[in-house]
């Protein structure tokens, strides 16, 4: 298969201290990919790279074969769905209207087809139909999370970069979004990057898993490797940490 997304010998710095040096990776076509690694590792500087919201100082970002500096990034992103934590809905529209965003910029005479993909979306996520109208404070925390996947989703993109997408909402909410994520994964076969903080949820959603170090990679692999084979000791500490803190394995 294909490498949809490939990081070439990045280098990033922020105020002269550097995050990334020497950062290559493959990502490819249909793959879920969790990612997962100390706090201030570059997780999210990472996935931002890919919607080009950030610049590698050094390297190559390139989709589908072609460097984003030689792209016009309007184009690239509403190619790539962004779905992160907490509040990021449009306050002053309806539910239906934050889900057809982006459908109504190609859509703009079919009304009619835009209603029908807001219904499919919001049914796919697990929003009923009546929420269509409600503005995103009438909304609980899982609510508005929801709706922000189905946004994201709407625009039908080959790209989802999710960052910590259900980090704010409770324990029940958010198993019911990893198993809805995970079938819209197997559905719809877009590659997702999904940061997170919880090796449990990387493991589960990931058909590969990337645990990063201080913008270095420890472990890309899939769960089944990563779970038998931990590379070395940071891997090995992220998953007995789990285990400490549950009491168990849980993983
Ligand atoms: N605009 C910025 N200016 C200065 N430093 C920054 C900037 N953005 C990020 N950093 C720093 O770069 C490092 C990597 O940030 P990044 O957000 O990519 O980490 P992360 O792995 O996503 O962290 P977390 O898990 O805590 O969300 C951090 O130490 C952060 O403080």
């Amino acid at each position: 298969m294909a490498a949809v997304i490939e990081w070439k010998e990045i280098e990033k710095k922020y105020n002269g201290k550097k995050i990334m040096e020497h950062f290559s990776l493959k990502v490819e076509e249909g793959e879920f990919l969790t990612i997962i690694g100390s706090s201030g590792c570059g997780k999210t500087t990472m996935l931002k790279m890919v919607n080009g919201l950030i610049r590698p100082d050094a390297g190559n970002v390139m989709i589908k074969g072609k460097d984003i500096a030689d792209t016009d990034l309007i184009e690239l992103r509403r190619s790539i769905g962004y779905s992160i934590q907490g509040n990021v809905l449009f306050p002053h529209m309806t539910v239906e209207e934050n889900i057809s965003y982006v459908p109504n910029l190609w859509n703009r005479r079919d009304k009619e087809k835009t209603r029908k993909a807001v219904s499919r979306w919001m049914k796919i996520v697990g929003l009923s139909d009546d929420m269509r109208d409600r503005f995103p404070s009438e909304l609980s925390g899982g609510q508005q999370q929801r709706v922000g996947i189905a946004r994201a989703l709407a625009a039908s993109p080959e790209i989802l970069l999710m960052d910590e997408p259900f980090g704010a909402v409770d324990e029940i909410t958010r198993g019911q979004l990893q198993k809805e994520i995970k079938q819209i994964h197997q559905r719809t076969g877009v590659t997702i990057l999904f940061v997170t903080h919880d090796i449990a949820e990387a493991l589960y959603l990931g058909t590969r898993v990337l645990v990063l170090d201080h913008g270095e990679i420890q472990q890309y692999a899939s769960p089944e490797e990563i779970r038998q084979h931990p590379a070395n000791g940071f891997v090995e500490k992220l998953l007995n940490n789990r285990a400490d803190q549950y009491g168990e394995m849980v993983i």
